[in-house]
């Protein structure tokens, strides 16, 4: 790598001036923008007046969109072309020097002096290599210093004999750059295999399966911003990402943002379902709730309040009575149970015997209309008619009686769930009313399902769904009918898996959501974790997914995994000890451990004088602080500089998938892992400890 005081200085100013001239560029753009009238039109009614103010809208959010932000660099790569050479796919006017930033600046002639990251012109930038070089002859990237003055380059020669040594200096400088706050794009250094997916096409969907920090939530997200860019009109019903918890979606929050995507909403499961959760449930209930066999169910139990009509319909216009026979009303009942939606039935009912009313009607030399329609179908016969054989229901009834309901239950479960499954299901204490009813969370995901049962839920336009191992397949029909007119990039690690539905294979799942067709990929370059502490981790993985290869890493560095054995009694002290070693050292520290043992350690550290943020307890918590205190559940997707692991093996006694959790807990740290424990280590991490590192205490 070029630094300011080894490269030559002619080269670092002449692109430190190309970068003040964009600069100015972008400046005089912004102008530009923000002095253009929008001829406004000068009527007053409220069309014009609507239409005004979205063009001053439109206006001020260009001029936005177009600000310089000052620790942002405007490029961060060039790219040289062989002068002259034509070569597949080029553009006509296709330029010899190419600069590549997180946005297009042009001159005052239209000239490009930086193209987006998205455009196509980019894409060597991120794809060409010796091999299939695609006319360029040199790529170059940019060092920044944090107040983005351009202060190094390297250089990639692409054709001539290959360089002494490999470059990567810039790419190993932006992984190891200290961690603080929040996660931040990748935009300048995606990898090949990275860029592959994150310039996918939007169908069929996609399903990634990474190991712990291979990049999959920014390859998800740089996607998202791509999609965005390139095939925005086919997104126009929303794009959402859902993640697993606040905290993660917290420390994701400032990507798609700084890469000038500023509508995509963030949302959990229970967000996106969109019901208050004021109760829990075992996890045996949970898993039951999580079945795909209740989907089946739901379904019986709301199309069970179907029923039989008793009587003839008569209809009364003045002295005339209209009669629709009771053997007629039950054929259209039965016609009309063929319907998709227990709502669209009922409507369709409502107007079949409103139809055959208004043929009578006819017959007798009346001319009936749509009004007339309407008036029959919302007649108080018909409502009454509608009320006793196809009665307006709402979620919360229909799952009311099904758990309150041991009959109701039974019906509805016969020959899906055995009586002891019935019996978990059902409550023990029934609330008194479907709206005095406590709903948990899997119960939200339940009255989702029977929501779209009654009326379709609006599917949306994208879903990235992250940390997707973990849902349940009653949450994966959730999401799935939220896409499905529109696609999905779904991320995940098997070996990740912890919640109550841990999937063995992404096609399950796939199909769950209504994707099978979607297309899988791995990736397996591991970028957060060094090389010494993932081969720790993975010493797990044959208990916890045997399946599944062993991760690799980028980086090496030694001394980065260190194991202390203490006493119960000196333990805290211990960790404290760990937490004021990190704290000397740049960079964030997450100090981790069980849910279970939080709350003492975080008030001890406090105490000791730590200022320390605890994680779940406010959105900023990542940012407030550069020691968080971590629980384990709340771990998955976070990574800090530095990482203490608090008694490993109260982690993994917390819960049925232990050894897991315990996987995501030892996979979090960038630069160092130190394990402090008093109760010996998990058998699955000690059976093949390899000779004690120079550097590490052992145990
Ligand atoms: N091409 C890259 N250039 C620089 N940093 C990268 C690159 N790819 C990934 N990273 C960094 O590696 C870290 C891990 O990335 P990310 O969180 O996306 O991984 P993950 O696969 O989702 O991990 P996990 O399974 O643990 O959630 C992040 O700090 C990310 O910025």
């Amino acid at each position: 790598m070029r630094e300011a005081d080894t490269a030559p200085a002619t080269e670092i100013d002449t692109e430190a001036r190309y970068l003040a001239q964009a600069r100015a560029a972008l400046r005089a753009m912004r102008a530009d923008v923000l002095a253009t009238e929008t001829p406004e039109s000068v009527a007053a009614d409220s069309d014009d007046v609507w239409q005004n103010t979205m063009y001053r809208m439109a206006r001020a959010k260009r001029g936005r969109d177009l600000v310089d932000l000052p620790d942002v660099p405007l490029f961060f790569g060039r790219l040289d072309y062989e002068p002259g050479l034509v070569y597949e796919d080029a553009a006509d006017d296709q330029p010899d020097r190419v600069y590549v930033g997180r946005r297009h600046v042009r001159d005052d002639e239209g000239r490009p002096l930086v193209v987006d990251w998205r455009a196509p012109i980019s894409v060597p930038f991120y794809q060409a290599t010796r091999q299939d070089r695609r006319g360029v002859r040199l790529r170059r990237r940019f060092g920044f210093s944090d107040i983005a003055e351009l202060t190094a380059y390297e250089d990639e020669p692409l054709a001539g004999p290959a360089a002494a040594q490999g470059g990567g200096a810039l790419l190993a400088a932006e992984i190891d750059r200290p961690r603080a706050g929040p996660m931040r794009d990748i935009v300048a250094t995606i990898q090949p295999e990275q860029d592959d997916l994150v310039r996918a096409p939007l169908q069929p969907s996609l399903c990634v399966q990474g190991a712990p920090g291979t990049g999959k939530t920014a390859v998800g997200l740089h996607r998202l911003a791509y999609l965005l860019y390139t095939e925005a009109d086919r997104l126009t019903n929303g794009v959402v990402v859902v993640g697993p918890n606040r905290s993660f979606l917290a420390y994701i929050r400032h990507v798609l943002p700084a890469l000038g995507e500023v509508a995509v909403r963030q949302r959990t499961v229970e967000e996106l379902v969109g019901r208050t959760v004021t109760s829990t449930d075992t996890a045996e209930v949970a898993r039951l709730k999580g079945d795909p066999r209740m989907a089946e169910m739901l379904r019986r139990a709301l199309w069970r309040h179907v029923g039989e009509p008793s009587d003839d319909l008569v209809y009364a216009q003045g002295a005339t009575r209209y009669r629709v026979a009771q053997a007629r009303l039950a054929e259209l009942v039965f016609q009309q149970k063929g319907s998709a939606r227990y709502g669209t039935g009922r409507a369709g009912l409502a107007q079949r015997v409103a139809n055959l009313v208004l043929m009578q009607m006819e017959r007798r030399g009346a001319t009936p209309d749509d009004r007339d329609l309407a008036v029959v179908s919302r007649s108080k016969p018909v409502r009454a008619l509608l009320d006793a054989i196809w009665p307006k229901l709402t979620p919360e009834q229909v799952l009311f009686r099904l758990l309150a309901d041991a009959d109701v239950l039974a019906e509805a479960a016969e020959d899906l769930f055995t009586a002891e499954e019935q019996a978990a299901l059902r409550w023990s204490r029934p609330y008194r009313s479907a709206r005095s009813a406590k709903w948990s969370a899997p119960d939200a995901v339940l009255l989702d399902e029977l929501s779209d049962l009654i009326d379709r839920v609006p599917s949306l336009s994208h879903l990235m769904i992250d940390e997707a191992q973990d849902l349940s397949p009653m949450q994966c029909r959730a999401l799935g009918r939220r896409c499905l007119t529109g696609s999905v990039t779904v991320l995940g690690d098997i070996a990740q898996g912890t919640g109550a539905w841990p999937v063995d294979d992404w096609p399950t799942l796939l199909g769950h959501l209504g994707k099978p067709e979607a297309r899988l990929a791995f990736l397996d370059r591991g970028f957060r974790v060094p090389e010494q502490i993932i081969r720790y981790a993975a010493r797990l993985l044959p208990h916890i997914s045997p399946g599944l290869p062993a991760p690799t890493s980028v980086r090496s560095s030694t001394g980065a995994l260190r194991i202390t054995a203490t006493s119960a009694v000196d333990l805290p002290d211990a960790v404290v000890r760990a937490c004021r070693e990190f704290l000397g050292q740049p960079g964030s520290t997450g100090l981790i451990c069980a849910d279970q043992d939080i709350d003492v350690v975080s008030c001890r550290l406090r105490a000791d004088g730590l200022e320390a943020s605890l994680l779940g307890e406010d959105e900023d918590a990542l940012e407030s602080n550069r020691l968080i205190c971590v629980p384990a559940s709340q771990s998955k997707g976070l990574e800090f500089d530095a990482v203490i692991v608090m008694e490993p093996a109260h982690i993994v006694a917390a819960e049925p998938r232990g050894l897991r959790r315990l996987y995501v807990v030892l996979t979090r740290a960038v630069s160092a892992l130190h394990i402090v424990h008093a109760e010996p280590l998990p058998e699955a991490l000690t059976a093949r400890l390899e000779p004690r590192p120079p550097n590490g205490t052992g145990s």
